[in-house]
């Protein structure tokens, strides 16, 4: 057990989940890439950037219906769900193929996020990773931006279903050994704070993420930080 505080909180955790995307790592330039690749390929308008932070979070597949109903809409009208389904079809192969492609080539690790980690690891306290990106792209992710320290990775094909629902915090959690209770949720969006109310885990935001477009301060979670390094360790036992 370690007490982590921030100015004004105090968590007693034995384990931290981390989201990835918008937590960890800005992979907005990422999903730009790959999205807009994919787009040129089915002769499709390109989506800008500040669209895409607005569609993140709730996985590839959202991600992608969303992005097909921005660039179909036509005087604010969705395309039909038959057309878009058709669209969908050859989308979905090519925006993996594309995303797989340029991986961490347009992502950044958000400042604070080394020190952070670094705080937590020195502390001994174990850590995962809980994304609603595919398992595989998350793994080469970390890997690309040498952050070895998750002891698990779990992505949005891991489980039946994915964050919002508790499901892969309660599966992590099992993993880690720890009660859910006593394991800290960072994360960026609501997602991530409805997924760790549900699980019963404490969670803490941060400010900078995406959760669509709206002020993480707005959401409901036990606290918020504008950097892990603000994370502190007082004490362990
Ligand atoms: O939806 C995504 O692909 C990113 O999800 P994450 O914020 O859970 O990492
Ligand atoms: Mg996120």
């Amino acid at each position: 057990m370690a007490t982590l505080t921030l100015p004004g909180k105090t968590f007693e955790v034995d384990a931290a989940i981390f989201d990835l995307d918008g937590t960890l790592v800005d992979t907005l330039g990422d999903f730009g890439e790959a999205l807009n690749r994919m787009l040129a390929e089915l002769r499709l308008p390109p989506v800008a950037h500040e669209a895409i932070a607005t569609m993140v979070g709730k996985g590839s597949e959202h991600l992608l219906v969303s992005v097909l109903n921005h660039v179909l809409a036509q005087d604010g009208k969705a395309p039909s769900a038959i057309k878009l389904e058709a669209i969908y079809q050859q989308a979905w192969p090519s925006y993996q193929r594309h995303y797989a492609a340029i991986n961490g080539q347009f992502a950044e690790m958000y400042p604070g996020v080394q020190q952070g980690l670094q705080t937590l690891a020195a502390a001994g306290i174990p850590m995962a990773c809980v994304t609603n990106k595919p398992t595989a792209f998350a793994i080469e992710l970390l890997r690309s931006l040498d952050l070895d320290c998750f002891a698990q990775v779990f992505g949005g094909d891991a489980f039946e279903r994915k964050k919002p629902d508790p499901l892969p915090l309660l599966r992590c959690c099992a993993a880690l050994g720890t009660a859910p209770a006593c394991t800290l949720m960072i994360g960026d969006s609501a997602n991530d704070a409805q997924a760790a109310r549900a699980a019963d885990c404490p969670v803490l935001l941060v400010t900078y993420g995406y959760n669509h477009g709206q002020s993480a301060r707005a959401v409901d979670a036990d606290a918020w930080m504008d950097s892990l390094a603000e994370l502190k360790v007082c004490r362990q036992s």
